[in-house]
C-alpha cells in the first residue's frame, strides 16, 4: 500500500485530528514501522464510543500497516476510583472482559483480534527501573502549570484541594506514550491535552527517547470524534463541553452497550436526542454514520420509510443523509428506525458472542459496581 493510501485510511472518520498530519506522512514515508497506542480505564461496560469508534480505527491502523496495542490502564483507573477503587477487580474485568470485548469488536469490524497487543498497565510498570526514571523525568520536565492545563474542567475547578492524584495522572499517562514506544498515541477528541504533554517533553526526556532512524521525532497524535452521550438535552458549546457530554461507560443511561440486546438498542435510540435538522452533535446521525458509512459503500444504503411519509430513500454517502436531514427531508422517527436496525446488524457478533462464550463475563460484570 502506498503512502497516500496509508494516509488516507489513518485520516479517514472518525478521525477527528491528527498532530501533525505532514510529521506523520514523513513517519510513512521513512518506511518504518511504527507503533501506536490506545488506552482505557477499566470502569464498567464497554460503550459504542470505546468500543466502535475507537476500535475502527485501530482497525484503519492494523490495515495501513500500523503495530497496534491496546493499554489497559489499570493503575490509572484505581487512582480515579474507578470499580470501587478495588485494583484487583479492575485488573481481573482488565484482561478477562476488557480484552475479550475488545477482540470481538476489532473482529466484527473486519480487523485481525490477534494483531492487537493488549498491555496491562501494571505489567509494563513491574519490575522496570527504566520506566520509573522516564516518569521522573517527565515530572523534571513538567510544570504544575502545564499539568494542571491538561487537566478536564473539573480537575481545574477545584483549586487547591484537588486530589493529588488526578495530578499525578497526567505525567503517568504521558509516560505510557513512551514507555510503549507509541509514535501514534490515540484516543477520543478530550485526550488531546494528554498529547499535547507527551509532544511538549518528547525532546527532552533521556530514557525511553523516541526515535526513528536515529532521530529524535515528536509522537503523533491521533484523535478521534466523540460520540456524543444520547441523553444530552442541548448542543453544547464548545469542544471541551463535549467531552463532558460524551457517551460515557459509567454512565449507563448515556450509552449503548455492545452486548445491548435489539429491544435494548431500539428503545435507547429511540429515547435519543435528535432534534429535527440538527446535524451537529447529533448521536443519532453520528451512530448512523459509524454503522453504516465507515466503508465506501459498494450498494446503497436504504432508509425504509412507510409510503405514506414518502416512501423508501437511498443514500451512498453519509453527506446525502446529513444534507437531507438538515433539509427536513428525514424525520427523526425515520432516522432513529433505521439507525437501530444498523446498529443491531453491526453489533450482531458480539451479542452473539456475549449470548454463548461470553455470557459468564457479562454475569460478573454486571454484580461489579461501576463507579464514577
Ligand atoms: N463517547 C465516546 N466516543 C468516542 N470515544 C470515546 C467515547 N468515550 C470514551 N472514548 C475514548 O475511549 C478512550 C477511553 O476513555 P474512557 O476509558 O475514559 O471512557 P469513558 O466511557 O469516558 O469512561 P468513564 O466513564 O469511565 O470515564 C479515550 O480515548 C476516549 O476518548
Ligand atoms: N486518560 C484516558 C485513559 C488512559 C489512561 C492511560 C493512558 O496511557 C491512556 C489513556 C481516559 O480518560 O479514559
Amino acid at each position: 500500500m502506498d503512502v497516500e493510501s496509508k494516509l488516507a485510511l489513518i485520516l479517514r472518520y472518525p478521525t477527528e485530528e491528527i498532530l501533525t498530519v505532514e510529521e506523520l506522512r514523513e513517519l510513512l514515508q521513512v518506511g518504518y514501522r511504527l507503533n501506536h497506542y490506545i488506552g482505557f480505564e477499566i470502569s464498567g461496560f464497554i460503550h459504542i464510543g470505546t468500543g466502535i469508534v475507537s476500535m475502527s480505527k485501530v482497525v484503519d491502523l492494523q490495515k495501513a500497516g500500523v503495530r497496534t496495542q491496546v493499554l489497559l490502564a489499570d493503575i490509572h483507573s484505581w487512582l480515579n476510583n474507578k470499580l470501587g477503587g478495588d485494583l484487583e477487580t479492575i485488573r481481573r474485568v482488565a484482561v478477562t472482559y476488557y480484552v475479550e470485548t475488545f477482540k470481538k469488536i476489532i473482529e466484527a469490524l473486519g480487523g485481525d483480534p490477534d494483531a492487537t497487543r493488549f498491555v496491562l498497565g501494571s505489567d509494563l510498570y513491574h519490575h522496570n527501573d527504566e520506566y520509573w526514571l522516564l516518569l521522573m523525568d517527565i515530572t523534571r520536565n513538567l510544570t504544575l502549570s502545564q499539568v494542571r492545563h491538561s487537566l478536564t474542567i473539573l480537575g481545574r475547578k477545584m483549586g487547591e484541594s484537588i486530589p493529588l492524584a488526578y495530578l499525578v495522572y497526567p505525567p503517568l499517562q504521558v509516560a505510557d506514550v513512551f514507555a510503549l514506544s507509541a509514535h501514534i498515541p490515540h484516543g477520543g477528541i478530550d485526550q488531546r491535552r494528554a498529547h499535547i504533554l507527551a509532544r511538549q517533553v518528547a525532546d527532552k526526556i533521556r530514557f525511553y527517547p523516541m526515535e526513528v532512524n536515529g532521530r529524535r521525532i515528536k509522537p503523533v497524535a491521533l484523535h478521534h470524534r466523540l460520540l456524543p452521550a444520547l441523553n444530552i438535552s442541548t448542543k453544547p458549546s464548545s469542544k471541551e463541553e463535549l467531552s463532558e457530554m460524551k457517551m460515557s461507560k459509567s454512565i449507563p443511561q448515556s450509552a449503548i452497550f455492545v452486548h445491548d440486546t435489539p429491544e435494548d438498542i431500539r428503545q435507547k435510540v429511540a429515547r435519543a436526542y435528535c432534534p429535527p435538522r440538527e446535524v451537529e452533535y447529533n448521536p443519532v446521525l453520528e451512530l448512523l454514520r459509524i454503522s453504516v458509512f465507515r466503508e465506501e459503500r459498494k450498494e446503497p444504503f436504504v432508509l425504509r420509510r412507510p409510503q405514506q411519509y414518502g416512501g423508501d430513500i437511498e443514500a451512498w454517502s453519509y453527506e446525502e443523509v446529513e444534507a437531507m436531514y438538515r433539509e427536513g427531508k428525514i424525520h427523526p422517527a425515520d432516522l432513529k428506525n433505521a439507525t437501530a436496525e444498523a446498529l443491531i446488524t453491526l453489533l450482531e457478533p458480539v451479542r452473539r458472542y456475549f449470548q454463548g462464550p461470553g455470557a459468564k463475563l457479562l454475569e460478573e460484570m454486571k454484580n461489579i459496581t461501576i463507579t464514577r
